[in-house]
């Protein structure tokens, strides 16, 4: 069978069982070929050949609706519905996204990302078939990393009362990115099966399984059972994440989760960046420095690899807590640890933050617990796309009573917040560090300390003054040395606070009516820049000259970082012009 012959998944009802097993195979090679030169989601998709296979066989995709949790599992499902000659674009600007994309084929259902919300799904579309008399089987398939996120729990808890007919898959490999833990996870490894038959059953969900899913025909009796079973169906299927290719299968950290461009021999990287250090290891190293002399607690919430700690957990075994895919415990559990006197780091991706936000606002904030956040991947996360920008975090975090924001520009910035966070004692402070590559020192002399709300003067000016923050304050460096080239004096300001304000120095900026710009990669409603507008209109000053530069009201899709910058117009020469504007603007007022 030629992969790219594939359209659709009609073609697998005429195979016969060898014949499925041998296009298991054939997808295998193919995944592994293609994503050595793109990278993407390997292990999680070699596990899932048999499983996606035969549920397309057993199933009639659209009618049938497959909703799957997260998505990064589904370029099986992707090559199956006529997508192959797509996987050179795979996660690429205006190619295929890593996810389902309900853009993309009429088998993409529901898009996801984040995780957890499969059931959740299921339900609705089962509620409308029912009350719309439609017919049609709906199946959730979730991972066992994406079962112990709330979500799932709360859903499977009105699923079995509501007796629908629904049949969750469980995809259950032992792993989220890392080894998975938790209660539930012993549950499901023990064998024994009467127990868990009794306990579904308690609950209204009729329990199949466990289900060897590397078994076509396995999988193809236990989904013939389903469809004939008149109520909640749980069919507990297990898997091995990385199947059929060794460097995979014998990575015991991740198992092949997220991969960048390999040699598909060896599994070893063909790229050379993932050599160079990034904020997420620059937070890291900077707390294994500091628990060598301090104790503190790390949780994280299923990221121990994207975190970049490891080697803290193999050092401090017991300060290192993996809550697993839970990011609303996560934080709580950090609020109730600071409360009872604990010191507590939690990094967390701004992204996944979004699950915990009330827990930001009733537990941590409002009772003013000494939390401190590392909000990680903020900004673009480019090959991820819309799911997973961290765009959000400034919005909904500077709002919050007793929050105190930063941002780094360089290593040792990054360094230095990680302390100061640590060392912070008056509630909640939070330090949101970029997905990339960490810059060096950009100031003039090296700060010796920082002063909560002090911003710094990198370069004076009196034309107008650009205030911005993290990486992109290179981008304002670079451009103001070009304009002084053109005549042009522009004051680039480090707002390393994004909350509070360095009340002082904006005041001033005021009093000498210096035009201002503000800067960030984040959203504009709500965003810093909107902080300064504020400030203005309330303190006497909104005759001033400010301009915002960051994102707009939409969600930006797949890039790369850089790609996704210029659709925001978060360039030197965007910056350039709108400095070159603000100066017009004064000498017109
Ligand atoms: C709410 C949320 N938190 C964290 C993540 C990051 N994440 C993506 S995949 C993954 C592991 C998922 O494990 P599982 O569901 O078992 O799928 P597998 O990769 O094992 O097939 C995690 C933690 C996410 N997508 N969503
Ligand atoms: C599918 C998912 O949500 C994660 O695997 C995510 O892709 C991780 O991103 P990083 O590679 O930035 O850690
Ligand atoms: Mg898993």
């Amino acid at each position: 069978m030629e992969i790219s012959s594939i359209e659709s998944p009609a073609f697998l009802k005429e195979l016969d069982v060898e014949q499925l097993e041998n296009l298991a195979s054939e997808i295998r090679s193919f995944l592994i070929g293609q994503l050595s030169k793109t990278g993407g989601h390997l292990g999680s998709n070699l596990g899932v050949c048999e499983l996606t296979i035969a549920l397309h066989k057993i199933y009639n995709s659209p009618e049938d609706q497959l909703i799957w949790d997260i998505g990064h599992q589904t370029y099986v499902h992707k090559i199956l519905t006529g997508r192959s000659s797509m996987f050179p674009f795979l996660r690429k600007k205006s190619g295929m996204s890593g996810f389902i994309h309900r853009g993309e084929s009429v088998h993409d259902i529901w898009e996801a990302g984040h995780s957890s919300t499969s059931l959740s799904a299921a339900l609705g579309h089962a509620i409308v078939r029912d009350n719309t008399g439609r017919s049609g089987h709906v199946i959730a398939i979730i991972g066992d990393g994406a079962l112990t996120g709330g979500m799932a729990m709360e859903a499977l808890n009105h699923l079995g009362d509501s007796g629908r007919k629904v049949t969750v898959v469980l995809n259950d490999n032992g792993m989220s990115i890392s080894p998975n833990i938790g209660a539930l996870k012993n549950f499901f490894a023990d064998d024994d099966l009467h127990f868990r038959k009794t306990f579904f059953e308690k609950i209204g969900i009729h329990y199949l399984g466990p289900v060897n899913g590397h078994c076509i025909s396995e999988l193809i009796d236990c989904f013939q059972e389903a469809k004939l079973t008149d109520s909640p169906v749980f069919i507990h299927v297990r898997t091995e994440k990385g199947k059929g290719w060794l460097p995979a299968e014998n990575d015991l950290l991740s198992k092949g989760h997220g991969v960048a461009p390999y040699d598909p021999y060896t599994g070893e990287p063909t790229t050379t960046d993932i050599t160079l250090k990034d904020y997420s290891q620059t937070v890291a190293d900077a707390l294994l420095d500091i628990a060598e002399t301090n104790f503190f607690t790390v949780i994280t919430p299923a990221m121990i690899v994207g975190s970049r700690l490891v080697e803290f957990g193999d050092r401090y075994p017991d300060r290192l807590i993996d809550t697993g895919i839970a990011e609303q415990h996560a934080v709580t559990l950090a609020a109730g640890m600071a409360n009872a006197g604990g010191k507590v780091f939690l990094p967390i991706y701004s992204t996944f933050l979004q699950r915990g936000y009330d827990q930001v606002v009733h537990d941590v904030c409002r009772q003013n617990l000494n939390v401190a956040f590392g909000i990680d991947r903020a900004g673009f996360s480019g090959a991820d796309g819309d799911s997973h920008h961290g765009v959000f975090d400034i919005a909904f975090l500077r709002s919050l009573p007793n929050m105190i924001l930063m941002m780094p520009s360089c290593e040792v910035e990054c360094n230095m917040m990680t302390r100061f966070a640590l060392e912070y004692s008056e509630g909640p402070i939070a330090l949101r560090y970029p997905r990339g590559k960490v810059d060096d020192w950009l100031g003039v002399e090296p700060i010796k300390k920082l002063e909560i709300g002090k911003w710094q003067v990198l370069k004076n000016g009196t034309d107008a003054a650009i205030i911005t923050f993290g990486p992109i304050l290179r981008k304002a460096m670079n451009t103001a040395e070009s304009l002084a080239e053109c005549g042009l004096s522009i004051m680039v300001i480090n707002a390393r606070f994004i909350k509070p304000l360095d009340e002082a120095l904006l005041e001033s900026l005021f009093k000498q009516q210096i035009p201002i710009l503000t800067l960030e990669e984040s959203v504009l409603a709500g965003g810093f820049g909107s902080s300064v507008l504020e400030y203005a209109a309330d303190h006497g000053y909104s005759g001033s000259i400010i301009r915002r530069l960051g994102l707009d009201d939409i969600f930006y899709g797949i890039g790369s970082d850089e790609e996704l910058r210029t659709a925001a117009g978060l360039t030197e020469n965007v910056i350039a012009e709108q400095c070159t504007r603000l100066v017009l603007e004064r000498e017109h007022a």
